[in-house]
């Protein structure tokens, strides 16, 4: 664990830019500082490497003061990956990501052996290889930072706003592959940002920081969004703030009705039995269960179903894995207002009503309210890195 403890930072001309800060950074998991311009996220960061030494209070990793290190030792424990990556230009990607290891003393080969092997890990081709820096795109660089900085396999990887000088789908890519090398490597991660929604889809812990590098609230994401401390974190948040809670809450409470399903070859009674259900209209699935389209009951004849004059079905979400945000999309996005659930293959599941979704959304925040806060859930395009919970998408 990384202990911050009362840690002040005043720069020589009087500047506080950290004033008696304590985290407690959890190992193998994904620590936010997030906050606005100039409120010390970057200086806190700095100081857990040494590259800012804090004019007070005292960092600990692991029980043991950082100033008993070596700043050579520290930082061989450390990574460090900063927007548009630094890399160095005259070098190869595969030489830049070899940079420690060869500092270390590895031979050239074993280096770039290793070097390749973090090419794959970071989803970078290995045709890359013999590039140089100017030859890749913003977000492949980016890639390349991360692979350099754990090139030498260090515990701890700290992040300076590594994602944002790239465009947004480049910028979830990185975070996906972030979240999916925690899940698999178990670094301990310091992560600065000053992007909120980043911070909730990245962090395990957030800390959020107001200016003059004071602490305002240190809490997971989930419990962030539901109880902010003050007004300062709750604006900060943004105002769809109850939305974004969603992401947290699975949809697997949600009970999909399955009677309003007929598949493409239904016979006319199976129409009208379909017909009589709960539901104003019918989901049309093709002979292999994927959902095609909805129709009115009375338009729908057997045997002469036109896939191409059916109602779009929209984005379906995945029963049980998709969180209750993304559940409440598909129904508001859908032109009968209701949402089609589907299985991991695809197939339709059911059918949910916004109503019932609003139903499951009350129980949820009762039965968060009940457990203190709620749980925190992993997710696969966000919001978590492999910690307990359910797999929730968001
Ligand atoms: N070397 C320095 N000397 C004096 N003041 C400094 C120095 N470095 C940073 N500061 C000041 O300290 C405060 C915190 O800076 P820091 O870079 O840690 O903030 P930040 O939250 O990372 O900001 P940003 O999001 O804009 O990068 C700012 O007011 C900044 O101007």
């Amino acid at each position: 664990m990384i202990r911050i403890d009362s840690v002040t930072k005043r720069y020589p001309d009087g500047t506080v830019a950290v004033d008696r800060l304590s985290l407690d950074i959890p190992d193998r998991s994904i620590t936010v500082l997030v906050g606005p311009s100039g409120c010390g996220k970057t200086t806190t960061l700095r100081m857990i490497n040494r590259m800012v030494e804090p004019s007070e209070g005292t960092i600990l990793i692991d029980g043991v003061d950082s100033r008993q290190q070596s700043v050579n030792t520290l930082r061989r424990s450390m990574g460090y990956v900063i927007q548009n990556a630094g890399l160095f230009q005259h070098r190869t990607i595969v030489d830049n990501i070899a940079t420690v290891p060869r500092m270390l003393g590895w031979s050239k080969d074993k280096a770039r052996a290793r070097a390749r092997e973090l090419m794959e890990r970071v989803g970078l081709d290995a045709s890359f290889a013999k590039r140089y820096p100017y030859q890749l795109s913003g977000g492949q660089q980016q890639r390349v930072g991360v692979a350099r900085a754990l090139a030498a396999d260090p515990p701890v990887l700290l992040m300076d706003e590594p994602f944002s000088a790239v465009d947004p789908v480049v910028r979830k890519g990185l975070q996906d592959e972030l979240l999916r090398i925690q899940e698999e490597l178990g670094k301990t991660i310091v992560f600065v940002t000053h992007d909120i929604d980043e911070a909730v889809k990245l962090g395990t812990m957030v800390a959020v920081l107001r200016t003059g590098g004071r602490l305002a609230q240190y809490a997971p994401p989930a419990e962030l969004l539901s109880d902010p401390a003050d007004a300062f974190v709750e604006d900060f948040l943004g105002a769809d703030r109850g939305i974004r809670r969603l992401s947290f809450f699975s949809s697997g409470g949600l009970e999909p009705l399955t009677t309003p399903i007929v598949a493409v070859d239904a016979t006319a009674e199976q129409i009208a039995a379909r017909g009589a259900t709960e539901a104003p209209y019918l989901l049309v699935t093709g002979l292999d269960g994927r959902p095609l389209g909805w129709s009115e009951p009375g338009k729908l004849t057997a045997g002469q179903v036109d896939a191409g004059q059916l109602l779009p079905y929209g984005r379906p979400f995945v029963a049980g894995r998709d969180s209750l945000r993304a559940a409440l999309d598909c129904a508001v996005l859908s032109p009968t207002g209701w949402a089609v659930a589907v299985d991991a293959e695809g197939r339709a599941a059911g059918v949910v009503s916004q109503s019932a979704i609003g139903e499951a959304i009350r129980g949820a925040h009762a039965h968060a309210h009940s457990a203190g806060r709620a749980e925190r859930p992993t997710t696969e395009d966000g919001g978590g890195s492999g910690k307990s919970g359910q797999k929730v998408v968001r």
